[in-house]
């Protein structure tokens, strides 16, 4: 009889040590991500950014992704390269998109932006500083989406058959350590400094050390590539293209992607807009309104490992996804109603919206793997974040457009960090009515899934641990 031999990924300590050393960068790329979403008052005064700029340089994330299919051929790079060189690359390319943003946020870019095509104003004129900072967003959005498909993938491969789901659910969780500390720091931190660069500063750093602690995980995964290959556990297949086709060809790959893109338009590009639309909407004083959206990542990082563990023992992925669903438009909805406008129903609904960010990301991420095969797995999600990167892209533009044109109630002026600066006020009905509308054909998608994989058998429903 044959001995199957243990390797590396058998031992708990250095399966969770390999979670660690992945989701620690995870961490730093998503404080960066939503660094400046506290700031959009301050860029206001200090830059002169309209809600149409700050949704401008917040849509740069997706441009490269999305319109140089940089997120494909991230995916491509996975798939040939591996884990090691595409998360080593990612960090190097997040590390110049940061490095150029904080330039651009640090004072050195000045004046307005207009595109005149003979004559012709293609492009109401927008401040040079949110182009700049956003060319350099979406460089940085580049490594940063690469970063997350290679932390999948390596997850997936160490904890494939065990405690799968948990650990997707862990590693996301970290990422949303990152996007509360991007909820409630940059605020004390510009105060101290008096630089509204601060925060982006603090990410560049952090991301230096990220590269440090990934080159680590790759210490350990070459000694696990060893041991696969000792053991005689076959190298992953690489690349081809009739890959993108094979993928594209499965239904519920199609369903799980566009209910990825239209939740997740709902969550991350409300992110961007909440601590403002806490100050405007919930009268919260600007020092403490970041606390309330920090409510929202924080709680997904307490429920993201919960549900992913229930996915794990008890399945029901696809159900998971449709409540998940109904919880978000929900909370839109409420958001949107003008008179709930005080202080504990901000609270209430940021932490349902938090149970909502759980629940989907929890078992969504996983059951892609169990639609697609492990060897076109770099290509499935780089596909699906590809899709998703039009959503990352075009809804923070739709809302800031939405916002000039059809949201301003006047204008106040009030002490931001002890200078009077003149500061627009919005009525966020039809923002959040947006966002509502997103969930609401998410929960479709939802429900086609689960039809599909009643159909198709891919498990869904089922848990990923046989006890
Ligand atoms: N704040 C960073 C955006 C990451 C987007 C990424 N494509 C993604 O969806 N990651 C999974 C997650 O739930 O954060």
């Amino acid at each position: 009889m044959n001995e199957i031999k243990a390797t590396l990924r058998d031992s708990k300590t250095a399966r969770w040590m390999v979670l660690i050393l992945v989701s620690f960068t995870m961490m730093c790329a998503y404080y960066l991500t939503d660094a400046m979403a506290p700031l959009q008052e301050r860029l206001q005064a200090n830059l002169s950014w309209s809600a149409s700029d700050y949704g401008f340089f917040t849509s740069g994330y997706g441009w490269f992704n999305v319109f140089l299919l940089m997120l494909v051929f991230s995916g491509m790079i996975l798939d040939k390269m591996g884990v090691r060189f595409t998360g080593i690359l990612s960090i190097g390319i997040m590390l110049i998109g940061a490095a150029i943003k904080y330039w651009a946020i640090s004072g050195h870019v000045q004046g307005m932006f207009e595109l005149n095509i003979l004559g012709w104003q293609a492009i109401s004129s927008s401040a040079k500083s949110s182009v700049v900072a956003g060319f350099g967003f979406a460089i940085f959005g580049v490594g940063c989406e690469m970063f997350g498909i290679a932390a999948n993938k390596a997850v997936v491969r160490w904890f494939r058959g065990k405690e799968m789901a948990l650990a997707i659910g862990l590693n996301t969780s970290t990422g949303r350590i990152g996007t509360a500390l991007a909820m409630f720091t940059p605020i004390p931190l510009v105060r101290m400094t008096g630089d509204i660069s601060a925060p982006v500063l603090l990410a560049l750093v952090l991301l230096c050390i990220g590269m440090l602690v990934f080159i680590l995980f790759t210490v350990m995964d070459r000694k696990l590539d060893k041991e696969d290959a000792d053991a005689g556990v076959a190298a992953d297949e690489e690349f081809k293209f009739a890959d993108i086709l094979e993928i594209g060809k499965n239904r519920a790959f199609w369903y799980i992607t566009t209910l990825c893109v239209l939740f997740y338009s709902a969550v991350f590009p409300f992110i961007k807009y909440a601590v403002n639309l806490m100050v405007q909407k919930f009268d919260i004083s600007d020092s403490f309104a970041g606390y309330i959206p920090a409510l929202l990542p924080f709680g997904a990082l307490l429920l993201t490992p919960v549900f992913g563990n229930l996915f794990d023992k008890k399945g029901k992925g696809a159900t998971i996804m449709i409540i998940g669903s109904i919880l978000l438009v929900c909370v839109h909805l409420l958001f949107s109603i003008p008179s709930l406008n005080s202080f504990p129903i901000a609270i209430g609904l940021v932490i349902l919206l938090g149970i909502a960010f759980s629940m989907v990301p929890a078992a969504m991420w996983p059951s892609i793997a169990k639609i697609i095969p492990h060897s076109k797995l770099g290509t499935a999600y780089a596909m699906t974040f590809w899709v998703q990167n039009w959503g990352l892209m075009g809804v923070p533009l739709l809302i800031g457009v939405v916002l000039d044109k059809y949201c301003i109630t006047g204008t106040i002026t009030k002490l931001v960090d002890g200078k009077e600066q003149v500061i627009t006020q919005y009525n966020y009905m039809i923002p959040m009515l947006i966002f509502a509308f997103f969930g609401f054909l998410a929960i479709g998608f939802a429900l086609l899934l689960k039809a599909e994989d009643r159909k198709k058998g891919y498990g869904l429903e089922r848990p990923n641990i046989k006890e």
